[in-house]
């Protein structure tokens, strides 16, 4: 592990959520044209709630490279996967079904194992230890890109406030069955994949965020979820927020360029 400390975040502040959309599209094919040049793939993970719709800027986008990509899911509630509460299923309807991926490069949860969370969650891990490389101690996945979510009560992922899983330190995936938000079964990645993160990207808009993005990035020592999301260096964290998400921060914002 790198000894350097964490970057800060780098916050961009976008007038609309239409601009912020365009931005963050122009933002992934970097992040995609960067890694693939260095390494022939693109490894990334998705979120559910409104991050799939925030990515509609990749829709028709002839830089995309899709059949480069790998994606895997941050978070998973454990129901089939056409389950209208299915993440794959929402990032399907808001973007998969639009685009040309092929369907092995969208790394699902196993459908065959929902009747056992701690298989399913393992069976997970496997598949990225079968992408990423052998698991030992000092070792974790490293994503070219994770974009996460925020919850009103600070959560990222399947990561709750107050919960155990704040503390895992040893496994890449693992299940949760008491979520506070339903559904109550869901796999998360942990911390120590997301913040080994080339980069990672928290979107949120809407005044409905303004309350919790203060608390989580004006007070983070309150240990928020969010908060703890701190990738190790040379690891970056952005936050793409609109004004409106943004009104009651006090931490300075920076301007978007690429
Ligand atoms: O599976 C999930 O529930 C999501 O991955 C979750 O972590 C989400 O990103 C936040 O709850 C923010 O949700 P909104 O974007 O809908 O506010």
């Amino acid at each position: 592990m790198s000894h350097h400390p964490p970057n800060p975040p780098v916050i961009h502040s976008f007038a609309s959520p239409e601009v912020l959309t365009s931005s963050l599209a122009s933002f992934v094919v970097k992040a995609q044209k960067e890694a693939i040049d260095k390494k022939g793939r693109f490894t990334i993970a998705l979120s559910g709630g409104s991050l799939p719709k925030q990515l509609s800027g990749l829709i028709g986008n002839h830089a995309v490279k899709w059949d480069m990509w790998q994606v895997f899911y941050a978070d998973e509630r454990v129901v089939p996967l056409d389950h209208p509460d299915s993440n794959h299923n929402l990032c399907t309807a808001e973007l998969f079904s639009k685009v040309p991926i092929p369907t092995a490069n969208i790394r699902t949860i196993d459908p065959t194992l929902l009747s056992d969370i701690e298989e399913l969650s393992d069976a997970y891990e496997q598949e990225l230890i079968r992408e990423f490389a052998q698991k030992d101690a000092a070792r974790f996945p490293v994503f070219d890109l994770i974009l996460l979510g925020v919850g009103p009560d600070g959560h990222t992922a399947s990561l709750f406030p107050g919960h155990e899983l704040l503390a895992e330190e040893d496994r890449w995936v693992a299940y949760i069955e008491d979520s506070p938000k339903p559904p109550p079964k869901r796999i998360t990645l942990t911390y120590p994949v997301i913040n080994h993160a080339s980069r990672v990207v928290f979107v949120a808009v809407g005044e409905g965020k303004a309350e919790i993005l203060s608390e989580v990035l004006d007070s983070p020592e309150k240990g928020l979820p969010a908060s703890r999301v701190k990738p190790v260096h040379p690891g970056q964290l952005f936050w793409f927020v609109d004004e409106k998400a943004a009104a009651k921060l006090r931490v300075p914002s920076q301007d978007f360029k690429l």
